[in-house]
């Protein structure tokens, strides 16, 4: 029997080693992917002892635990330091917790239930599974990406083939050096070694730029699936911001600590930063990780079984067994390693979200620095950087710990152990060179024993370096699986992490909305009705059960009302930023009728007049844009031009209008100023470099050395010169004079406009917007609330003279006589709505302001005189008695 199998293996060893080594290094690669699920057990159990170790972190520097305590301010923060294991178990609650809870609340039913009650524009969880598919579709369906991947592969097996034979090649060069053979030495060296250098370095450049290419291909691809959804529609950014940002949390609430809690105070806090980590930095990582994949998978993929195979094949006895042998160890090591892997994924997206944080605080402070200096909030700004950065390094200290051990233990394994294994394996052919040779026949060994000797030792030193050379090749490929295994896990991280924004995007896209409302939603240009549409928030509060008006284009309406009624809620809804909801009886219809929304609706490539436009209380102004983009926002150059038919001295004359009308002119002047001074620092810098240079030259004549700071100098004429027109730098003492400033560079000026205008200045800029674009509504929302009483009635009767039907917000009574219709909200879910007289009404007004300042100049007299005639009264009353006494007196 066992005979029987000893000559099968025999007749089939080939055969049977290939086999195995392919299934080795199959099972090998499933765990590199499959390890995931098994390490998230081993994370937590991680998590959980790093949690109690460090409980007495003391690496933190002492200000920052110290201010974080101080301060007391931090919500829920127990500010004692015996009481660290509550913090710590918040923070660990927030670290065990995914960056964001989008994907962990689509996994828990009754949170998901809850959440989406709350917010109807969350649809159904995705499923896990389409997730997956994304980014994979993305890079599957490009021709480019494909073509890229594949040219990578061959490249790939050619250079693996290469490196064989070089192999092969040292194990020549050094047996013909033990040999001193050293004419056969330099020929294989001359003629074979270095000339296969060439096509060497020449593939692997190649390989190098390809996997770049890979990864510039792949970004621009994910990058443009993505953007193009975020910024689809006007609904679609805002509703993500609004969707992740809702919400008053800013720090975790340490006391009642439940995770959802916890995970739903990140995801705020994170909110803004992480869609920016999420459209940039991730997008990076993720395509450079994937672009080196095939190149990190294919490569030792190719190299071990090459390898192996050849090894296989070596003159050596044995030589395939052992290095099956060899294969079994790195395959019972590495389950060892899977033991104390910590999870990669879980921490690239911890790491990740907590990292947005701290820089969604920076951004924070550094978009409102001007309040919080104001407000002198330096220190609470502190405190809560201090405690989102004491949360960072407390995580990184953790993933530090964890990965120290996987590293100690994987360079032990891998480099001395299956070394020590290799080394074993290649040394068996010297030992036991006596069993290599038993087959053979001893008569013919006596016979020939000298010439054999000389043979073998030729053979064997040979073999040994090739042998040794290939078992290194092989190992450090094993080598790379390991690493590969983790930056699988890590790919597979930064991939949720997109999955979970291209789902929200999903779930925010406009077209999904709006096949929702269609029933609900009708356009007419020239009408807005509202008709039993209620006012209700994203939180769910109902501001106007039921709200019905209707204004046609050329009436003007007035809403008032007190503080958070619902004001701008309705103007929200016009935008349709916020979804219109059904009415809850169903014996009414909602119907919402509203001019078309966008500004850049195009019909057969002609741009559509504008129907509506909103100006808010606080203007958008587009920094790095340049002035005449600033008016004609959200307007692009070439409708501009196209506009004016290419004519830009037209379109800038009917700007200056705009301008001058809004006492806007010295606008311009004030930006020709500036170009005129930019020019001027430009051409003293010119000057100086000039002057320079000549120095230098004179210098260099003369066999001097110069030192000097040309460098910085040379920096400053990187200044744009903002389409100022300039002379050359040979004549820079009469550049000033001669050079040509016209309006158009005015025009063309780029400036920080939201820092450099005062807030009166940006609303009057707004307005110059809306003129430009004319459109048939216009909602103003407290628009002109920095602006002078004069300006303010100034820009609604040129509003007016336009023939804009105007719905504003405004306090001022001095506006109402602009209006035919008011919306009234009491503040309590009820509203009026009226034809408005304004005259008649402010004659009103007047009255009752009247009435009201004579009753409170009135009242005061008449309540002193009041307590004048009751102290005389009184004093009567007891003159009165005394007399009367006197008279009883007298009688008596
Ligand atoms: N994005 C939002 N999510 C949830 N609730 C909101 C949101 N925006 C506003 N609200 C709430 O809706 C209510 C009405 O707000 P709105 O801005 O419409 O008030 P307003 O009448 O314009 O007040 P004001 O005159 O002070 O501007 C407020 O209670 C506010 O808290």
């Amino acid at each position: 029997m066992t005979a029987n199998v000893l000559s099968f293996y025999r007749r089939h060893r080939l055969r049977i080693l290939k086999t195995s080594y392919i299934l080795l290094l199959f099972t090998t690669l499933y765990n590199v992917n499959g390890g995931g699920s098994n390490t998230t057990a081993n994370d937590r159990k991680d998590n959980k002892k790093s949690q109690v170790t460090d409980k007495n972190d003391k690496t933190l520097p002492s200000y920052q635990r110290n201010k974080i305590k101080n301060s007391g301010r931090i919500e829920g923060y127990s500010g004692n330091e015996d009481n660290d294991e509550g913090e710590e178990s918040d923070v660990q609650a927030l670290i065990i917790s995914p960056k964001n809870d989008r994907l962990s609340k689509s996994r828990s039913g009754s949170n998901v239930e809850q959440e989406d009650k709350k917010n109807p524009n969350v649809s159904e969880p995705t499923p896990k599974r389409r997730r997956t598919d994304f980014l994979l579709k993305i890079i599957l369906n490009d021709k480019k990406c494909l073509i890229l991947f594949f040219t990578q592969a061959i490249l790939l097996i050619i250079r693996t083939f290469l490196s064989l034979h070089v192999a092969t090649l040292d194990g020549k060069l050094v047996s013909s050096l033990v040999k001193a053979q050293y004419p056969k030495f330099l020929k294989i060296l001359l003629g074979q070694w270095m000339v296969l250098g060439i096509p060497a370095s020449f593939i692997n450049a190649l390989i190098n730029y390809l996997t770049k290419l890979c990864s510039v291909t792949i970004n621009r691809l994910i990058s443009k699936v993505l953007l193009d959804k975020y910024l689809s529609s006007h609904h679609t950014f805002y509703a993500v911001a609004a969707s992740t940002g809702v919400g008053t949390g800013t720090t975790p609430n340490k006391k009642d600590g439940s995770d959802d809690d916890n995970n739903n105070t990140t995801q705020r806090i994170n909110s803004v930063s992480e869609i920016q980590d999420n459209l940039t930095k991730d997008i990076y990582t993720f395509s450079t990780n994937t672009s080196i994949l095939l190149n990190q998978l294919l490569k030792p993929m190719l190299d071990l079984i090459l390898c192996s195979f050849k090894l296989l094949m070596s003159s050596t006895n044995n030589m395939g067994e052992g290095t099956l042998a060899l294969g079994l160890i790195v395959y019972g090591s590495n389950s060892i390693l899977k033991l104390i892997q910590p999870n990669f994924t879980s921490l690239t997206m911890k790491r990740a979200s907590l990292e947005s944080a701290f820089r969604s605080l920076h951004s924070n402070i550094h978009t409102h620095s001007e309040e919080i200096a104001l407000l002198k909030g330096q220190d609470r700004e502190l405190a809560n950087l201090d405690f989102t950065f004491y949360k960072l390094v407390l995580f990184l200290n953790r993933e530090i710990k964890a990965k120290a051990l996987y590293d100690l233990a994987t360079t032990f394994i891998i480099k001395y152990t299956w070394g020590a294994a290799g080394l074993v394996l290649c040394s068996i052919p010297i030992f036991f060179k006596g069993d290599t040779t038993t087959n053979l026949d001893e008569e013919l060994l006596i016979e020939d024993n000298s010439n054999r000797d000389k043979q073998d030792e030729h053979d064997i030193t040979a073999d040994f370096i090739t042998n040794r050379r290939l078992l290194l090749t092989a190992s450090s490929s094993i080598g790379r699986f390991v690493e590969l295994k983790k930056n699988v896990q890590q790919l597979r991280g930064v991939s949720l992490r997109l999955n979970e924004f291209n789902d929200l995007l999903d779930r925010n896209l406009n077209p999904q909305l709006e096949e929702k409302d269609t029933s609900m939603i009708e356009y007419n240009n020239s009408l807005i009705k509202f008709e039993n549409v209620p006012l209700i928030t994203p939180a769910n509060q109902v501001l106007v059960k039921n709200l019905s008006f209707e204004l046609k284009h050329g009436d003007h309406l007035l809403i008032i009302g007190p503080n958070g009624c619902g004001k701008s809620s309705l103007f929200r809804i016009l935008g349709g930023l916020w979804p219109v909801r059904q009415i809850d009886d169903p014996n009414l219809k909602t119907k919402l009728i509203l001019p078309k929304r966008s500004l850049n609706d195009e019909t057969n490539g002609n741009k559509q007049e504008c129907s509506i436009f909103y100006l808010p209380q606080k203007p958008y102004m587009g920094n790095r844009s340049t002035f005449r983009e600033q008016i004609i926002y959200p307007d692009t150059m070439e409708q501009f031009l196209q506009r004016f038919n290419n004519d830009y001295e037209k379109g800038d004359k009917e700007l200056t209008k705009i301008l001058e009308a809004l006492e806007l002119d010295d606008l311009i002047a004030e930006n020709l100023s500036l170009i005129l001074a930019q020019r001027s620092m430009n051409d003293q810098t010119s000057k100086k470099i000039s002057i320079q240079e000549q120095s230098q030259a004179q210098a260099k004549n003369q066999g001097e050395k110069i030192e000097g700071d040309d460098v910085d100098d040379r920096d400053l004429i990187m200044v744009p010169s903002n389409g100022v027109e300039t002379s050359s730098a040979d004549d820079a003492e009469t550049s000033s004079s001669s050079s040509i400033i016209n309006v158009r560079d005015a025009f063309d000026l780029r400036r920080n406009w939201s820092d450099e205008l005062s807030i009166g200045v940006q609303q009057r800029l707004a307005m110059a917007r809306m003129y430009y674009h004319r459109p048939k509504f216009a909602v103003l929302d407290e628009c002109t609330s920095a602006v002078s009483p004069e300006m303010e009635q100034k820009m609604y009767k040129i509003s007016q003279d336009f023939g804009i039907s105007l719905i504003s917000v405004c306090h001022r009574t001095s506006l109402w006589h602009f209006h035919n219709y008011l919306l009234r909200f009491d503040g309590k879910g009820g509203y009026q709505f009226n034809k408005f007289d304004p005259v008649k009404r402010l004659k009103e007004e007047e009255k009752l302001t009247e009435l009201n300042s004579l009753l409170d100049q009135q009242v005061p007299v008449w309540k002193k005189k009041l307590t004048d005639l009751k102290i005389a009264r009184r004093s009567n009353l007891v003159k009165k008695s005394q007399s009367e006494l006197n008279v009883t007196k007298t009688i008596a």
